[in-house]
Formats: structure tokens, sequence, C-alpha cells
């Protein structure tokens, strides 16, 4: 097994850099560097020099004994500051060990998981939890990534499993009296299972634009204001605005933490019959993004007419709050009349969805989820046609069963594992 090593902190100037080592020479390479001494886990203030005794940099140096550690190997960190030159200077010494290579964008989780300190789940949630930008990604992140999903995993197949022996066991004494009935308790066993699963299925959805963000489209007649509202819960002049009826026509789209939820703002094309060949292409644009998003935002005196559907939770505001007598429901993304509120009313009806939001959390889950369903649906129909279909129905509960493990990684995950980690940075 090779060590490996990597700038594990991000590139660029920063107070401190950490570089780490996993594998069977970390403590031997760190201590090439920084002096001998370095034995099991520890933590040293060093000088750290060329082979030919040029001084690098001073930091702190960090040791873990396998297993005790992130990767399950051996490791060293070495805590140095946090400059370009001295950061490659310490990479270039190192890269030149026998033995000792640069590891590739993952290849410390790669082995944390080969080691068993992490399921399948958990690499998903660390992915995850490196590239949260708000609390609602960060709470999500943190679930998973604690093994949420692997006990709840764990618990089906402890059900499931005792399910299919109890059919094994009348299976077993086919030709003898049996004593009980067992299809009552393997019934009540699969539909739990299948309850949970059916709830975390239908959650996925809401935990994948957790991940991915919500999508909010601003639709509305030309020069309602909407570009000028965008920018104003932006922040900043994303997209062009003037008196000019037709002004945006392609869709303008800003992410942005709103209340805590990752939200991509839409701004759309101003709705009317034209003959503007351009600007009607822009207008089928706005109403198939609007249709596709998650909410929409009506900034109209009427929402009827536009040729887009009000949905249950969008929101309908009137346009240029300065220019009423009565501000009541009206914004302006001039004036900022009425965005605060906006704001709020959006991310009630984000986090009210995000209630239904389980602990799996992406179509991978939610495609094994399905699979073991589907089985367990079979399994229960073929139970009521007696004792002679109770292999079958068995077949069908190891099915599930399978499906289920593949949820941490137990089995058939092997062509997974480069297209999760393909998403890791260097030093991971
Ligand atoms: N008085 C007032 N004028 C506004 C307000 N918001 C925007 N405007 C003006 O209304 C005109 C149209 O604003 P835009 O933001 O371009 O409107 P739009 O809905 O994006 O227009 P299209 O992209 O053409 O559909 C501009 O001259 C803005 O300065 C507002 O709240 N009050
Ligand atoms: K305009
Ligand atoms: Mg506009």
């Amino acid at each position: 097994m090779d060590t490996i090593f990597a700038l594990a902190s991000a590139q660029g100037k920063a107070g401190v850099a950490v570089i780490r080592l996993s594998g069977p020479q970390a403590h031997e390479a760190a201590a090439v560097l920084a002096g001998p001494g370095l034995k099991g886990r520890g933590m040293h203030l060093r000088t750290l020099r060329a082979p030919d005794g040029e001084r690098l940099d001073e930091g702190l140096v960090l040791t873990f004994q396998a297993p005790a550690s992130f990767t399950g190997e051996d490791v060293a960190e070495l805590q140095i500051h946090g400059s370009t030159a001295a950061v490659n200077a310490v990479l270039r010494c190192l890269s030149e060990l026998d033995g000792v290579r640069m590891a590739e964008p993952g290849e410390f989780t790669r082995r944390a998981l080969e080691n068993g300190k992490m399921d399948l789940a958990q690499v998903e949630g660390l992915a995850d939890l490196i590239d949260a930008e708000t609390e609602a990604q960060r709470r999500q992140a943190q679930a998973v990534l604690a093994g949420e999903l692997g006990q709840l995993a764990e618990r089906w197949r402890k059900d499931l499993i005792r399910a299919a022996s109890l059919l094994e066991a009348v299976i077993d004494f086919a030709d003898e009296e049996v004593p009980t009935d067992v299809t009552p308790e393997v019934r009540s066993l699969v539909s739990g299972v299948m309850a949970d699963l059916e709830r975390e299925v239908a959650g996925v959805r809401i935990a994948e634009r957790i991940r991915t963000g919500f999508e909010v489209a601003i639709v509305g007649p030309p020069n309602a204001g909407k570009s000028t509202l965008l920018n104003a819960l932006a922040g900043r002049e994303a997209a062009i605005t003037s008196e000019y009826a037709g002004t945006t026509r392609d869709v303008i789209e800003v992410r942005m933490d709103l209340a805590g939820l990752p939200v991509t703002l839409l701004d759309t094309a101003g709705l009317r019959e034209t003959s503007d060949h351009v600007e009607g292409l822009g207008i089928a644009l706005a109403r198939q993004r609007a249709e596709s998003a998650d909410l929409r935002v009506f900034l109209a005196e009427t929402v009827d007419g536009l040729g887009i559907a009000f949905q249950d939770g969008d929101i309908h505001v009137l346009p240029k709050a300065d220019l009423r007598d009565e501000a009541g429901n009206a914004i302006s993304g001039q004036t900022g009349a009425g965005i605060d509120r906006l704001i709020s009313q959006i991310s009630c009806v984000l986090t009210e969805r995000t209630t239904t939001s389980g602990i799996a959390t992406r179509e991978r889950h939610r495609q094994a989820m399905k699979k073991a369903l589907t089985a367990l649906g079979e399994g229960l129909g073929v139970l009521e046609s007696g004792p002679d279909m109770y292999d079958i129905a068995a077949e069908e509960l190891r099915t599930a069963i399978r499906a289920l493990e593949s949820l941490v990684g137990r089995i058939d995950v092997e062509n997974l594992l480069d297209e999760i980690f393909a998403s890791f940075c260097l030093g991971k």
C-alpha cells in the first residue's frame, strides 16, 4: 500500500496550511522532514527541513496511529504556514521520497471507506458537507455524515432478515406439522419497513432540493419591475433594467442564501402577446422555467391571463408600491418596500416543505429504496398464496435486503466509487 500525501486545506494564502499523509510510511516520511521521534499519537512543534538540511518552515506535526485515524491508517498532518511557496517546497520534498506519492482526489476518504471508518452514505454526506453553503445544507449533510441513513438501513435489514428467516423455517419444516402461522408477523415486519421506505422515497425530492437549491421564479407582465426586484433581492445588479417593456429575454439566475435555504432566483421575460420573434422565444422560455420552478412570485396586478398556472404555495405581490396610495400587498424593488416580507414569505413556504424531507438525500438512495419497495410488494403478494409460495416470497425479501445494503455500500458499489470520488477535491 502506497503512502499518499496532499494539501488538505485550500490552495492560496492563509494563516495555516495542512498537509496530510496517510499510509504505512506516513510517520517515517514526516520524520524525514521533521526529525525522528514521531511514533504513536501526538503533537510536536518542529522545524521542517529538506534532506540537505535547508529550513523549509516551522510547524506542528500531528501523528495518528492506525486504526485510530480518519483513514484507518497511520496518518501524519503537517500544519505549516499558509504560504504557497512553503507548501510547494514541503510537497516537493515529500514527492521525492520512495514509496510516497501524491494522493488522487478523494483518496483519503476512499481509504477511510475501505477500512470501514465510514459507510458509502457517510462518504456522500462528507462530500455534501464540504459543498454546503447554507444552514439547511449543513444540517442535512451532518445527519448523513453521522451515519443516520446507515442506522436506518440496518434496522430495516434486521426486520427483513427476521421475516425471511421465519419463512425459511416454515420451508425447512415443509413435511412436518408447522406449529404456528408465521404470516402475521412477516406481514407486519414487511409492512413496517415498506411504510418507512415510502416516507423516505417521498422525502428524497425535497432533500435533493436542499442539496442543490430551490428554484424561485419571478414572473409578471413587462415593466412590472421584475428585474429591479431580482437585483434588490440579490443585492447587486445581476439583471439589466430599463423603462423599455421587453428588456429581459434570457432567464437570469442568481444563487443566494435565503434565510438559511439555498435558493436560485430566476428573473424572466415579461409575459405578453408579442410579434417580436426573439421576445417570443424569451417568453416561451420564461413560461417553461416558471412552470418547473419550485415556487413562483407573481409580480402583477392579477395572476390571471399570464399563461402560467398559480400553484399551491405561490406568492402574489403587486408592483411598484411607491406609486400606490395603498401599499398593502405591494412591493418595490426600487424603494425596498415589502422586500423583507417577501423574503420571509418565500422562506416560510420552502421551510414548510423541508419538513417532509427524510434522511435519504440522493437519487441513488431513492432508486435503491424503490427497488426494495417493489420486491417487498411482490413478496407480500405471493405470501397470500400459501406456504407453497414461501420460498418465492423469501427470495423477494432477499432482493429487498440486497437493495438496501447498497445504500451503505455493503455490496455492488465498486462502479459507484469512481463517480462519487470524482466530486471530491484533492486532499480529502
Ligand atoms: N416607481 C417605480 N418604478 C420601478 C419600480 N421597479 C422598477 N421600476 C421601473 O420600472 C421600469 C421597468 O423595470 P424592470 O425592472 O426593467 O422591469 P421588468 O419587469 O424586469 O421588465 P421586463 O424585463 O421588460 O419585463 C424601470 O424603468 C424601473 O426603473 C418600483 O418599485 N417603483
Ligand atoms: K423593462
Ligand atoms: Mg426584466
